[in-house]
């Protein structure tokens, strides 16, 4: 599943609460020095498995393994395990220091070594000057800084962090997800984040697990995910993808009822008998052109349309295209501003290498009739 030996090694886990089912036999293996992070909606399960590897919440059934060893049976303030919360509360009378210093001290530390521990890791988050402020007196990313001191001063094996920039503003994010990055690798910690935001889990993380209502999906690295989504779900939620329903045709192609045949993974043709299937272009993948005078199609063009909707980027433009026999506009990214403006008819194009094929008749029928959300 990983290239390098698992650190953590999750088989089986399952949890419920009255009806709902939280996590629904969970497998995953986190690499040692993995920057791994849990992606998925709103109650998909992902807190209730970190606080599960926290000791916090005891799995129905299943088997949690750390360097080989039953984690489940360790109570959880014996865990080589730290959870970093989602609102990370610091205590508002300690200054920095003794925040940071609290784990170490609680641990009775000798006092010469939680000051060389703490002065050591204030200066890898760069709050060296700030050692003798009061919570009070630093801004948000400060503060954030502050939580992942106290966090990785106690040198845990397995860093969990609940959505931990959540509570910044977007700039400061981005800064501080370059921050967690060098920190996870200086520190030498093994980091398993939670996130909602795909956005986020593919700039962060090594490898990315995508869940849906208690389930893994997919664990692939963000590259992997984004370029060979496996099913609608993952396709959906990692990053945007038009998604086109249709038939599989013998000699190639996708057959959308009213629409037309657009292009399709080469090999990817239909068998003995044409399958119903699901296939996907990035909105990368999509070539525009304006129609002519006349209102005709281009001999390249797949599509035709009306643009619905533009909007600027900064670096790309984002173009939403309505098109007769779809119900969902068709979307694309082009680089800089848009040359176009709402109304203007236009063509679309993309080749067969562009296209991913998501879903077929059979693989359909392999989950058992699941029918993830659309989109
Ligand atoms: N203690 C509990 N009692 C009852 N239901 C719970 C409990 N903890 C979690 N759940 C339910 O289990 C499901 C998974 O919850 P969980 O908090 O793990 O999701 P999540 O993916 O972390 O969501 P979010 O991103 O909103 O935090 C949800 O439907 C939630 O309502």
């Amino acid at each position: 599943m990983s290239p390098k030996p698992a650190l953590v090694r999750i088989r089986g886990v399952s949890r419920r609460f009255r009806d709902t089912v939280a996590l629904d036999g969970v497998d995953l293996d986190i690499a040692a020095g993995e920057f791994f992070a849990l992606l998925g909606p709103s109650g998909c399960g992902k807190t209730t498995l970190l606080r599960v590897l926290a000791g916090l919440e005891h799995p129905d059934s299943g088997t949690v393994t750390l360097d080989g060893r039953d984690l489940l049976s360790v109570p959880a303030h014996r865990r080589p395990v730290n959870l970093m919360f989602q609102s990370y509360a610091l205590f508002p009378h300690m200054s920095v220091e003794r925040n940071i210093a609290y784990g170490l001290a609680r641990e009775r530390l000798p006092r010469a070594e939680i000051r060389e521990r703490v002065a050591a890791v204030l200066a890898t988050v760069g709050l060296g000057t700030e050692a003798r402020r009061m919570p009070h007196q630093l801004s948000g990313g400060q503060r954030q800084r502050v939580a992942l001191a106290r966090a990785i001063v106690k040198r845990p094996r397995l860093l969990l962090l609940d959505e931990p920039l959540s509570a910044l503003d977007k700039n400061v994010r981005a800064e501080m997800q370059l921050e967690l990055k060098r920190l996870q690798h200086e520190a030498g910690i093994t980091f398993l984040v939670v996130t909602h935001d795909q956005e986020e889990a593919m700039s962060l993380a090594d490898r990315i697990a995508v869940l849906d209502r208690g389930r893994v999906l997919q664990v692939d690295t963000p590259v992997g995910l984004y370029r060979r989504p496996r099913g609608r779900f993952v396709a959906g939620f990692v990053g945007s993808n038009n998604l086109f329903r249709g038939r599989l045709r013998a000699s190639g192609g996708l057959e959308v009822p009213g629409v037309g045949v657009l292009p399709a993974p080469v090999g990817a043709e239909a068998g003995a008998t044409a399958g119903a299937a699901i296939v996907a272009v990035r909105p990368e993948g999509v070539r525009l052109a304006a129609a002519d005078a006349h209102g005709t199609v281009g001999a390249e063009a797949v599509l035709s349309g009306t643009v619905l909707d533009v909007s600027f980027h900064g670096g790309s433009s984002r173009i939403a295209v309505t098109v007769a026999g779809l119900e969902t506009p068709v979307l694309v990214t082009t680089s800089g501003p848009a040359t176009v403006t709402a109304g203007a008819r236009v063509t679309l194009s993309w080749d067969a290498d562009s296209a991913v094929l998501i879903e077929t008749e059979e693989t359909t029928r392999k989950v058992g009739g699941e029918t993830p959300c659309d989109p």
